[in-house]
């Protein structure tokens, strides 16, 4: 009789299941928890060919659908989908954003989410990731991704744009750095990152300060993080929060009248964003509107419409005499959402000013 004792069937069935439950099951543990929220846009859009880029249907994939379409993604994270909304991103509101933070911030609390990801149209992307990056209340990775190309056409940038966003959402090195953006093999913070081209794949930069990081070989590389306060040190918490503040943004150019601004006063606004031309500059016509809408109670921001570098406090107008308050570097979109969270909390311009050179 031989002296090793064959394995009978069952018994090699039994040891080859076990040692492969282990390795999928040890494999599994390793793996990353990402739950990918799934708000619609491009990424989730659909056109009549391969070749239609723009004239196309947003808004008509669902999230399994998504996943389904990026099979890799089991090889680098345990992922789960949740549909929270299916719109294109030009239609998302304050509602949508304060039902979007309620459930980001309900499943970081959870010890089985280990980061998340948001996929979202571009157009609005830049501003649902700053509102995130001054609510989410967790050093967890929370990414948003969309795509310049329905998932039809030729060369979509949805699938490869998607998985990158679930490596980041998945990587250590993401924790702590605030929301971002991951587009285009780039990884961007929500304060800087704006989109610049109406269509093409590149459109996510941060002008000037640079982005933070790139996504190569299926690993995320940072380089450097934002000096500024969000997530985990944020001041704001929106749990209680059933409506934000009316914020309207007046936009700057050559022969501009008070017609937008006087409505919108009348119309409640309780803060305005004066999206100005240069450092900010105030119209000779247009000035007294802003001190009357002051006097009001309304809260005016001085903002630049020319989209990169520092709006000076008390350069193209004494922001201390006429009580306004300076932008900083925030684009006026990025300046209305600071404001409205400003305004759930005070009414005091010095005090805002602050949240301005701390967010
Ligand atoms: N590329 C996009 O996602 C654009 C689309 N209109 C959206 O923002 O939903």
């Amino acid at each position: 009789m031989s002296r090793h004792k064959t394995l009978h069937f069952p018994q090699l069935f039994l040891v080859l299941a076990t040692l492969l439950f282990m390795l999928t099951g040890v494999h599994a543990q390793t793996r990353p928890n990402v739950m990918i929220l799934a708000t619609g846009g491009t990424i989730a859009g659909t056109g009549a060919s391969s070749t239609t880029t723009v004239g196309y249907t947003a808004a008509t994939v669902g999230v399994q659908q998504l996943i389904a379409a990026v099979p890799e993604l089991a090889k680098v994270a345990n992922v789960k989908g949740e549909q929270v909304f299916q719109i294109a991103s030009e239609s998302m509101t304050n509602e949508h954003w304060l039902t979007l933070g309620k459930r980001v911030n309900t499943l970081l609390a959870q010890a089985d989410v280990d980061g998340i990801v948001i996929t979202h149209g571009t157009d609005t992307l830049e501003e649902t990731a700053y509102f995130l990056d001054l609510v989410v209340k967790s050093r967890k990775p929370v990414v948003l991704v969309g795509a310049m190309r329905p998932s039809t056409a030729l060369s979509a940038d949805g699938p490869l744009n998607l998985y990158n966003a679930v490596l980041v959402a998945g990587s250590r090195d993401a924790a702590g750095k605030g929301v971002l953006v991951a587009l285009n093999d780039q990884i961007h913070t929500a304060r800087d990152v704006t989109k610049t081209n109406t269509s093409t794949p590149d459109s996510f930069r941060t002008p000037e300060l640079g982005l933070v990081g790139y996504i190569q070989g299926g690993k995320a590389f940072f380089y450097r993080a934002s000096t500024r306060k969000h997530t985990f040190d944020t001041e704001f918490d929106i749990a209680n929060i059933a409506a934000l503040p009316q914020v309207d943004i007046v936009y700057g150019y050559a022969n501009m009248n008070t017609v937008a601004l006087d409505a919108f006063v009348a119309a409640g606004a309780k803060g305005i964003i004066h999206a100005g031309v240069g450092d900010g500059s105030l119209a000779a016509r247009v000035k007294p509107a802003l001190i009357a809408a002051r006097k009001k109670g309304t809260l005016i921001v001085r903002a630049s419409r020319v989209g990169q570098g520092i709006l000076a406090r008390n350069g193209e107008a004494n922001d201390d005499e006429l009580d306004f308050i300076a932008a900083d570097t925030l684009n006026p979109q990025k300046a209305r959402i600071l404001l409205m969270l400003a305004l759930t909390k005070t009414s005091n311009t010095a005090e805002i000013q602050r949240m301005f050179y701390t967010y």
